[in-house]
């Protein structure tokens, strides 16, 4: 098993734990090993993978794809640090309306593991953060939705953070109805 499990309160959102070798040249680290999945719980098919870059101060999110797009997602952050966020948005769930955070950086080798029905987002506490993602179904653009960052309890650590138009326009998680 390559990988270690951290649970958090949101059932089915947890934090892999990383192994990384370091010596005099740097590091290596594995993100991806089908079978340590699977001792995890996650067996998935990832479709798509990608990464953004965000100076500090910067927010993304609340992010996720409705029905019948909603897809699982592993996030990791390959420089600079961030706080993660994850928002259940499972009516069904225990944990429905709570929150999980999560602080990523390259010097602390782990990655988030987001189960459907979860929104997920981020603050980027560095100059450059690099977030590393992989997902379970492909982009889908009309089905590309979000809650408001700063209307579900949460307080962000930061005064004015940069978001993109998109994101400062999504609407409060009092007025979403969840298609989850
Ligand atoms: C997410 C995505 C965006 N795009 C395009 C749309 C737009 O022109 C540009 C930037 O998109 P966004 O502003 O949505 O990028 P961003 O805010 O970085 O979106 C990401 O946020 C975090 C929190 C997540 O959880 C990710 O899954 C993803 O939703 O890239 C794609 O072509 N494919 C994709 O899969």
């Amino acid at each position: 098993m390559q990988f270690q499990k951290r649970d958090s309160k949101i059932e089915g959102c947890f934090e892999v734990l990383y192994k990384q070798h370091a010596d005099s040249r740097g590091f290596f680290m594995k993100t991806s090993h089908t079978p340590s999945f699977a001792e995890l719980g996650i067996n998935e098919t990832w479709t798509e993978e990608y990464f953004s870059s965000s100076i500090k101060g910067v927010i993304r999110g609340m992010h996720f794809q409705t029905p019948p797009f909603e897809h699982a997602k592993i996030v990791t952050c390959l420089t600079g640090r961030i706080l993660d966020v994850v928002l259940d948005l499972r009516s069904a769930s225990p944990s429905f309306g709570e929150y999980t955070t999560f602080e990523l950086s390259k010097d602390i080798p782990s990655a988030v593991f987001i189960p459907r029905g979860c929104a997920h987002g981020f603050l980027s506490l560095a100059d450059e953060s690099l977030m590393f993602y992989k997902v379970t179904s492909v982009h889908a653009p009309t089905h590309d939705a979000g809650v408001l960052w700063n209307s579900f309890g949460f307080k962000w650590p930061v005064e004015n953070p940069i978001l993109s138009e998109r994101d400062s326009r999504f609407a409060r998680f009092e007025d979403f109805t969840s298609p989850f």
